[in-house]
C-alpha cells in the first residue's frame, strides 16, 4: 500500500446548485503519449492542454533525462525531437513514480534502445504486474531484469529488436502500446491482438506522427524504423476525470452542467453508456473530431438512477471510472452488479476490495464478487473512509460524501489525487463545494473501569491534543440531578437540564479543572454513586442529543483525544482512528478496588464487581448508543497489559492511521 501522509484526510460538503460550465483537465493517457512520441519525432512537436499531473510529469522528466529538450511555452510543452535513435543514456534512474502508463510504455522504449537503463516507482506502482510487458518484449528480444515481474526494471542494451505476432491474453493499452512502441524498432512489421479493443491513442497518435500502422479489428501492425514527424497535438479533457463530474451532476438534485471539450473516443465512453443505460441524463453536444480524437462537450442533469446489470463488453471501455461508477450505484434505486473485472485488482489499489471496504463502512449494502461487484443503492452513513493512496478512489470518497451533505463522510489516503488530477480540489471549490481537512480525532471507547480515562490523558499529553473526558459530561448532568433533586425519570426535565447544564473545562497542568455552575467538581464526578446516576440518565434520547453538539466542540487543532461509550460509534464517527479497550470485569473491579483504597475509600471487590457488571449491562443494552465497539474499531484487551503497553499499542495505531 502507499505511504500515509501526516494528516492526509480530507472532506467535501455541497448544499448549493450545481450548474454551469465546467474546464476539466487533459486527458492523462493522450499528455503521455504526446510527450513520448513528440520525443521520438523529427522536429517539434507542440501540445497544448498536456496534463500537468504528477504522473505525466514522471514521463515529461524521464524524457528529458534521456536527452530532449522539452520546454514550456505558455500553457503549451514544446518537444524538440531527437528521432527514434537519438535518445542519449540517463544519468541516473528513471523514476515513474505512481504511473503504471509510464513504466509500460517506457518499457517498451528502452528495451529497444542500445544504452542500459533502470525504471523504478512508488511502492505501490513497484507492487504492480510487469510481466504482462516483459513477456512480449523478452520474445522481441529483450533483455529485461526484474524481481518477480514488478519495478524496479533493468533494461540491457538491445542488439536488435524482432517483430512479433504477439496475442495478448489481456486487452491491455499499456501492453499493446509498449509492443507497438518496441515495434517501432524491429525492422519488419510486429502485430499485436487483443481479446477486446483497448483505449487506440497510441494507434491514433502514431498515424498523426506519419507512421505505417494498420488497424483491422483487434489486430494492430506496425511497420518498424519509421520517420516520425512532429505534430501540433491538442489534448482533449480527460474523460476519466470528466467521469467524476458526471456522477456527482446526475446524483445531485439540482445540477444542469457542461462539461466541455471531453474526449468521447469510442474506445473510453464506457462510462457514458454505462451511466445511460442507469438512466442518467447525460448528451453529447456539438461532437467533433480534434487530432484525430472524438470530442463533445458533456451535458448532464440531475436524474434518478437505478441499477444494472453492467455489460461485460463495456468494462474495457470503463476500466477506469469503475470506483466512480460505484459511488453511481451506491446511490442508484436498486442493485448494480459487475462481472468479468478481475483487472481492477491490479490498478493502483485492488480497487474491488478498496471501494467495497469504503462503501460498507458507509453503510452501504454491497460485496465483493471475484472479478467484480454487487451494490444496492441507499442511504449513506458517517464515517472516515480509505482511498489507500488511490487517487480515483480517493476522489470518488471525497464526491460521495459531497453528494450527502447530512452525513458526515471523511476521506484519508487522497496524497496521490495530484497524480491524475491536481486541479481536482480548486474545480470542486470553483463549482460551489467546500473542501476541508478535519482536525483528527482518536476515540477511546470501552467499560467502565477499563482504562479509558488513564489512557487517553496520556495519550492526549504525548501528543499534545485535547482531551475530551465525555464521561464528566454525563457525571455532570448527574450530580445536577443528586444536586438539585430532579427525577431521574422524568425525561424531558432531565433534556432541559442537559441543554442548560452550565459546565465549563479549565486547563490545569495535565488537568482539567471542572466547573459546574462555577463550582469545581473533581471529585464529585468520580464518586460511585455519581456514575451510576450518570449511567441512569445516559439512556435517554433527548440528553444525549443535547449533549451531543457539546461534546463535538472538542474536535480543535491540532487533534483530539476522545473518551467515552459511543464517540466511535456517534459522536466522531468519521474519526481516522477508533480504539476500544476491554478488559474483563474481574481485573477491571481490582484496578478500581486499588484506586478507591489509594484515596482511602473502603470498598469491597465484590461489591464493585457487581456495580460494574450491572452498568456494563446498562450501558450496553441500551437502545440509544449502546456501548458496542464501532465497525472500524481497534479492540484492545487490557486484562492482561500494563498502562505503558496500552499506551504503546495505541501509539503504533496512531503512527498507522494518523500520522503526527
Ligand atoms: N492496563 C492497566 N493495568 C492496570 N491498571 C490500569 C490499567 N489501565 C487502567 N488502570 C487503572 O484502572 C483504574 C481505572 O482506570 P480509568 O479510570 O482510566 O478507567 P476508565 O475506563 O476511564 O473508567 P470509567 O469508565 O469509570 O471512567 C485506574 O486506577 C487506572 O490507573
Ligand atoms: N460517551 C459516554 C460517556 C459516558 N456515558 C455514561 C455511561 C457511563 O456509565 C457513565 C459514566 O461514564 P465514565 O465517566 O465512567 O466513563 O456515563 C455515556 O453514556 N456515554
Amino acid at each position: 500500500m502507499a505511504e500515509k501522509h501526516p494528516l492526509d484526510l480530507h472532506s467535501l460538503t455541497f448544499t448549493g446548485q450545481l450548474s454551469g460550465r465546467c474546464k476539466i483537465p487533459g486527458d492523462k493517457s493522450i499528455s503521455h503519449r504526446s510527450v513520448i512520441l513528440g520525443s521520438l519525432a523529427e522536429g517539434e512537436t507542440r501540445i497544448s492542454g498536456f496534463l500537468r499531473s504528477e504522473d505525466c510529469l514522471a514521463t515529461l522528466n524521464i524524457m528529458r533525462q534521456l536527452g530532449v529538450n522539452i520546454v514550456e511555452d505558455g500553457d503549451d510543452l514544446v518537444v524538440t525531437g531527437v528521432g527514434l535513435h537519438g535518445l542519449q543514456p540517463p544519468a541516473g534512474h528513471l523514476d515513474c513514480g505512481n504511473a503504471g502508463t509510464a513504466m509500460r510504455l517506457l518499457s517498451g522504449l528502452l528495451a529497444a534502445q542500445r544504452f542500459s537503463s533502470t525504471l523504478v516507482g512508488d511502492e505501490s506502482l513497484s507492487g504492480r504486474p510487469m510481466g504482462r510487458v516483459i513477456t512480449p518484449l523478452t520474445q522481441m528480444g529483450a533483455q529485461i531484469k526484474s524481481d518477480e515481474h514488478t519495478a524496479p526494471l533493468e533494461f540491457s542494451p538491445s542488439i536488435q529488436m524482432k517483430a512479433i505476432d504477439y496475442h495478448s491474453p489481456i486487452a491491455s493499452a499499456q501492453v499493446k502500446s509498449a509492443v507497438l512502441l518496441a515495434g517501432l524498432y524491429a525492422d519488419g512489421v510486429t502485430t499485436v491482438t487483443e481479446p477486446n479493443k483497448s483505449r487506440d491513442h497510441t494507434e491514433t497518435m502514431l498515424k498523426g506522427f506519419g507512421c505505417n500502422l494498420q488497424v483491422d479489428g483487434l489486430k494492430v501492425s506496425v511497420h518498424g524504423q519509421p520517420h516520425l514527424r512532429g505534430q501540433a497535438i491538442k489534448v482533449p479533457a480527460d474523460v476519466s476525470s470528466a467521469a467524476f463530474f458526471m456522477v456527482l451532476g446526475l446524483c445531485h438534485p439540482d445540477a444542469d452542467l457542461l462539461l466541455e471539450n471531453v474526449n468521447i473516443n469510442p474506445t473510453r465512453d464506457g462510462v457514458i453508456k454505462i451511466l445511460q443505460a442507469m438512466g442518467g441524463r447525460l448528451s453529447l453536444e456539438n461532437p467533433r473530431t480534434e487530432a484525430g480524437e472524438a470530442v463533445a462537450d458533456v451535458r448532464i442533469q440531475s436524474s434518478q438512477l437505478r441499477g444494472i446489470d453492467i455489460p461485460e463488453a463495456l468494462i474495457p471501455s470503463a476500466i477506469d471510472e469503475f470506483p466512480v461508477l460505484f459511488i453511481a450505484a451506491a446511490l442508484a434505486n436498486g442493485t448494480t452488479r459487475l462481472t468479468g473485472a478481475e483487472e481492477l485488482r491490479h490498478k493502483e489499489s485492488d480497487r474491488i476490495t478498496v471501494m467495497i471496504k469504503g462503501l460498507q463502512l458507509l453503510g452501504v449494502d454491497c460485496k465483493e464478487l471475484p472479478d467484480g461487484a454487487e451494490i444496492t443503492g441507499g442511504p449513506l452513513h458517517s464515517g472516515m473512509v480509505d482511498g489507500h493512496g488511490d487517487h480515483r478512489c480517493a476522489m470518488s470518497f471525497l464526491l460521495a460524501g459531497a453528494l450527502r451533505p447530512e452525513v458526515d463522510t471523511v476521506v484519508r489516503g487522497c496524497h496521490n489525487i495530484d497524480t491524475s488530477f491536481p486541479e481536482f480540489f480548486t474545480l470542486v471549490e470553483q463549482l460551489g463545494m467546500r473542501h476541508q481537512q478535519p482536525v483528527p480525532v482518536v476515540t477511546i471507547d470501552g467499560p467502565s473501569g477499563v482504562g479509558k480515562g488513564t489512557t487517553s490523558a496520556l495519550l492526549a499529553a504525548r501528543l499534545g491534543w485535547h482531551l475530551l473526558d465525555s464521561g464528566a459530561i454525563y457525571r455532570s448532568l448527574a450530580l445536577k440531578v443528586m444536586n438539585d433533586d430532579l427525577d431521574p425519570a422524568n425525561e424531558a426535565q432531565l433534556a432541559e437540564a442537559a441543554k442548560a447544564l452550565r459546565l465549563s473545562f479549565q486547563a490545569d497542568g495535565q488537568h482539567a479543572r471542572i466547573l459546574l455552575d462555577g463550582q469545581q467538581v473533581n471529585d464529585q464526578l468520580r464518586s460511585e454513586a455519581c456514575g451510576d446516576m450518570a449511567s441512569q440518565v445516559a439512556p435517554i434520547a433527548a440528553v444525549r442529543q443535547a449533549l451531543l453538539q457539546r461534546q463535538k466542540a472538542f474536535q480543535q487543532p491540532p487533534g483530539l483525544v476522545a473518551d467515552g461509550r459511543d464517540m466511535g460509534t456517534v459522536v466522531f464517527k468519521s474519526a481516522p482512528l477508533k480504539v476500544f479497550l476491554t478488559a474483563n470485569a474481574e481485573e477491571r473491579a481490582k484496578r478500581r478496588h486499588k484506586q478507591l483504597k489509594e484515596k482511602g475509600v473502603d470498598v469491597k471487590i465484590r461489591d464493585l464487581l457487581r456495580d460494574i457488571e450491572a452498568r456494563d449491562h446498562r450501558d450496553s443494552t441500551r437502545k440509544v448508543a449502546p456501548l458496542v465497539p464501532a465497525m472500524d474499531a481497534h479492540v484492545i484487551d487490557t486484562s492482561d497489559l500494563s498502562i505503558e503497553e496500552v499506551l504503546a499499542q495505541i501509539m503504533n495505531l496512531v503512527g498507522q492511521h494518523v500520522k503526527v
